[in-house]
C-alpha cells in the first residue's frame, strides 16, 4: 500500500444521494475511513447520518468525522479545510483514506486546488471526484430535485461568495468529475437513463465514465479504489447477476449488479515514464477503465513511479517499493485494474511492447 493518503470527493446537489453512497462506504467499504462533511443550514444533520451507521466507535468519533458547518467550504478553504486536512493527516498511519462529502453549492474545483496546496500535497492524491446526479429529478427537466430547498440553502449561507446559477453549478460538477453516479436509477425507465448518459456526456472530460446506482449501492472499490489484489478479486465482480436486496430502508427492489471485469498484469519492459500516460490514456475510453493501479519499474529510476487512475485522472509518483514485491530486471511494470470490457491485458502487453521491446 502506499504512504500516500488517498482523498475521494463525493459531489453532488442536495438530496442527490452523496450521505446515501457515503454510509454505504462505510458500511461495506473495511477500510479506515475519515470523513470531512460540508453543510450548513441543517447543522449536523448529514453528521447524525453517518454516525448511526455506526462506522466510527464513541471514542474514536472526535477524530473520524469531522463537519465543517461554518459555510461553503470552497469559500472558506483556508480557514476550515486545510487545518482539518493537517490534523487528519498528522495521524495518518491509522487511516486508509479520506472521504470529503461537499455541499451541492460547493464549487469542487478551489477544493481540488487546496488539496495540491504544498502543506499536504505530498501527503495525499487526488483519488477520484464522483459527482451524483439524480437521474429522477433530471428526467423531470432540472438537475435538482427540490430547487426551493436549495435557494434556502444558499440564502442561509453567508459565506458564500459566489452566486452561481444552478446549470453551471452543474456543468462544474461535471467537468470536475472522473465518474458520475446516476442515483435514484430505480425510479426511472432503462431508456432514460441510456438517454441521460448521452445528455450529459458532452459536458464530461473524455473517458469519465457514468454508472447508474440505487440507494448508494456500489463496490467501494469503484469508488475508494483498489488498496490490493484481494479488493479487485472480491464476489462483487463476478458476472452479472440480477437479484432482489432488502434494504434497510424495508423496500424491496430488482436490480442488476455492474459485470466489472478485474485484469491483473505483471510482465517485464523497457518503459520510460513518458509513454505511460500515451499507452494507458486511450485504453480508458476503449475499455472503459473505471480504476487502474499500478507500479511501473523504469530502469533509468531507482524508485518505481506509482499510478492511480480513476477515468481521465492519472496521479503519479515516485515511492520506494516494500521489499518482498515483484521485482523486473530493469524495467516493467505491475497493474491492476477494473474495466467494463474485455481484452485489456492484450492492449497494454501490446502498447508497452511495441513501443520499446
Ligand atoms: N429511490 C431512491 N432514493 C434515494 C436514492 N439515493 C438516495 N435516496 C434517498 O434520497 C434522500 C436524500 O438522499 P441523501 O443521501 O441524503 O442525499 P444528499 O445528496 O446527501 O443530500 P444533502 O446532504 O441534503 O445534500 C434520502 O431519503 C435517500 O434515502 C436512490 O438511488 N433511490
Amino acid at each position: 500500500m502506499s504512504s500516500r493518503i488517498p482523498v475521494t470527493v463525493i459531489t453532488g446537489f442536495l438530496g442527490a444521494g452523496k450521505t446515501t453512497l457515503l454510509r454505504n462506504l462505510l458500511k461495506n467499504s473495511n477500510q479506515r475511513l475519515a470523513v470531512i462533511v460540508n453543510e450548513f443550514g441543517s447543522v449536523g444533520l448529514d453528521g447524525d447520518l453517518i454516525r448511526s451507521c455506526g462506522f466510527c466507535p464513541e471514542d474514536d468519533m472526535e477524530g473520524r468525522l469531522v463537519e465543517l458547518n461554518n459555510g461553503c467550504l470552497c469559500c472558506t478553504v483556508q480557514d476550515d479545510f486545510l487545518p482539518t486536512m493537517e490534523k487528519l493527516l498528522s495521524r495518518s498511519e491509522s487511516l486508509d483514506g479520506i472521504v470529503i462529502e461537499t455541499s451541492g453549492l460547493a464549487l469542487p474545483k478551489p477544493l481540488l486546488q487546496a488539496i495540491e496546496w504544498p502543506q499536504i500535497r505530498s501527503k495525499v492524491f487526488i483519488n477520484g471526484v464522483v459527482t451524483l446526479v439524480d437521474s429522477q429529478a433530471l428526467s423531470l427537466g432540472s438537475p435538482v430535485g427540490d430547487v426551493k430547498a436549495l435557494e434556502e440553502q444558499r440564502k442561509l449561507d453567508e459565506s458564500i461568495d459566489h452566486i452561481t446559477p444552478i446549470k453551471d453549478l452543474f456543468s462544474d460538477q461535471l467537468t470536475c468529475a472522473d465518474l458520475v453516479l446516476l442515483s435514484r436509477s430505480d425510479l426511472v425507465d432503462s431508456n432514460v437513463v441510456e438517454s441521460i448518459k448521452i445528455d450529459i456526456s458532452s459536458g464530461l472530460r473524455e473517458g469519465t465514465a457514468i454508472l447508474p446506482i440505487s440507494y448508494g449501492e456500489i463496490n467501494p472499490s469503484l469508488i475508494l479504489g483498489l488498496r490490493n489484489d484481494k479488493d479487485s478479486h472480491s464476489s462483487f465482480f463476478s458476472n452479472k447477476i440480477s437479484s432482489k436486496h432488502e434494504h434497510e430502508h424495508e423496500h424491496e427492489h430488482e436490480h442488476e449488479h455492474l459485470e466489472v471485469i478485474s485484469t491483473s498484469i505483471c510482465f517485464e519492459a523497457n518503459i520510460t515514464q513518458s509513454e505511460i500516460k500515451n499507452v494507458l490514456m486511450p485504453l480508458v475510453q476503449n475499455f472503459q477503465i473505471l480504476r487502474l493501479k499500478g507500479r511501473f519499474w523504469l530502469p533509468d529510476k531507482p524508485l518505481p513511479l506509482q499510478v492511480q487512475m480513476v477515468g481521465p485522472r492519472m496521479s503519479t509518483w515516485f515511492e520506494k517499493a516494500p521489499e518482498d514485491v515483484w521485482r523486473p530486471e530493469q524495467g516493467g511494470l505491475e497493474l491492476v485494474a477494473l474495466s467494463l470490457k474485455e481484452g485489456l491485458e492484450n492492449e497494454i502487453q501490446l502498447g508497452f511492447n511495441k513501443r520499446f521491446s
